[in-house]
């Protein structure tokens, strides 16, 4: 079994917290990296996360602090829970106090603007002597931490980073699996929160649930189709990091990105729909990467496409729905496997 003496997480918000006091509970002493110190203080000294956990008691062995050296210095596993836009910036205000050999996870589920880079390729380039690995899967992070039974995904080609990750997260209401597909199981993650927006949306608007059950399957079928064209592994999406994740945000309000999508259907600006949520909602720039993206790729993406339309460019959503149920049905072929072709 794996000992490990120094366990870190970055990222104090919702799921970093929720990392660490699954560690903490465990019985491992973990220190969380927030940038803000009276945040960090206001959680030691309270056991809550206030701002982002509201009215949850967290371990006592949950550490807060906003010193990133002593944070990440000698840790054999940090875990990573930061936005994807500030990612890459994290990242590199460690780099200075991190060894080879050590190990890093991300749990962020977005894309990198420009670059179109996933976080475990972040942090490969940036870090080149650590070992890599991602965690993802159905894990709305109240969930989580109200401790209703979860399972999740670790993926890494690195058989000690997966196996130190299921000793140190696995509970009796915590399960972890593991997957060397890292690529397929972070896209996986990453790409559902985009149709998560779009069920929210539908959900506003008074969509029935056939509705939702052809918006869900045809979505993973489109996720399926764009990750075969990037190299993941299609088996990957009918597991916890493709379908469960799926199924999980594009059916809870306890999502981020479906809330956006909700409000969206009810009404509000983009702007204020973000405003509204104080929180991360990586799918709305999740849509922009990967329309541009399967435009380049030139994979078929009518839902990508059609959501583009309405959240960047107001296109009316009737107007939407009635050219993704009107278009040229000759093509329809529910699927083709092996090849992916799906
Ligand atoms: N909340 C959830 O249920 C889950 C979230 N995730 C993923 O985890 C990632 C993080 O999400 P959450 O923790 O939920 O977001 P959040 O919005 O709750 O918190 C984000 C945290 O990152 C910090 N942060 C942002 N920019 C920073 C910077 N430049 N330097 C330092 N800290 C910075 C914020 O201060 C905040 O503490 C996202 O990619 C999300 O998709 C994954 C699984 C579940
Ligand atoms: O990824 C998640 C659950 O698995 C959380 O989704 P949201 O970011 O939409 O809240």
């Amino acid at each position: 079994m794996t000992v490990l003496k120094k366990v870190a997480v970055l990222g104090g918000g919702s799921f970093g917290t929720v990392i660490a006091n699954l560690i903490a509970e465990n019985g491992y002493d973990v220190q969380l990296w927030m940038r803000d110190q009276q945040r960090a203080d206001q959680l030691n000294y309270e056991h809550e996360n206030k701002r982002y956990l509201p009215g949850y008691s967290l371990s006592e062995k949950v550490v807060a602090t906003s010193d990133l050296q002593s944070v990440v210095q000698d840790a054999e596993l940090v875990f990573v829970s930061i936005p994807s836009q500030s990612f890459r910036d994290v990242i590199k205000q460690a780099k200075p106090f991190i060894n080879e050999g050590q190990m890093f996870v991300s749990t962020t589920k977005g894309i990198e603007a420009k670059t179109f880079s996933l976080m475990s390729e972040i942090l490969s380039e940036e870090l080149p002597g650590a070992q890599v690995g991602v965690l993802s899967g159905p894990n709305l992070a109240k969930e989580v931490v109200a401790k209703q039974l979860t399972a999740t995904v670790v993926a890494s080609e690195s058989q000690l980073l997966r196996s130190s990750v299921q000793t140190i997260l696995h509970s009796s209401y915590f399960r972890v699996y593991a997957s060397s597909d890292t690529y397929g199981v972070e896209l996986g993650g990453t790409l559902k929160n985009i149709y998560a927006i779009a069920a929210g949306l539908s959900a506003a608007l008074g969509m029935g649930e056939n509705t939702r059950a052809m918006l869900m399957t045809r979505s993973l079928a489109e996720m399926s189709r764009f990750a075969v064209c990037m190299g993941a592994n299609p088996m990957t999406f009918i597991g916890l990091a493709g379908v469960g994740d799926l199924i999980v945000t594009c059916m809870s309000p306890l999502s981020r990105n479906y809330r956006v999508g909700h409000a969206l259907g009810e009404g509000k600006t983009l702007e204020e729909a973000v405003e509204a949520l104080g929180q991360v909602a990586e799918g709305v720039n999740t849509i922009k990467q990967v329309k541009e993206k399967a435009s380049e790729m030139q994979v078929y993406m009518p839902l990508v496409t059609g959501l583009y339309e309405v959240v960047f460019n107001h296109a009316p959503v009737a107007e939407v729905v009635k050219m993704l149920m009107m278009n040229e049905q000759s093509t329809d072929v529910e699927f083709v496997l092996p090849r992916g072709d799906i």
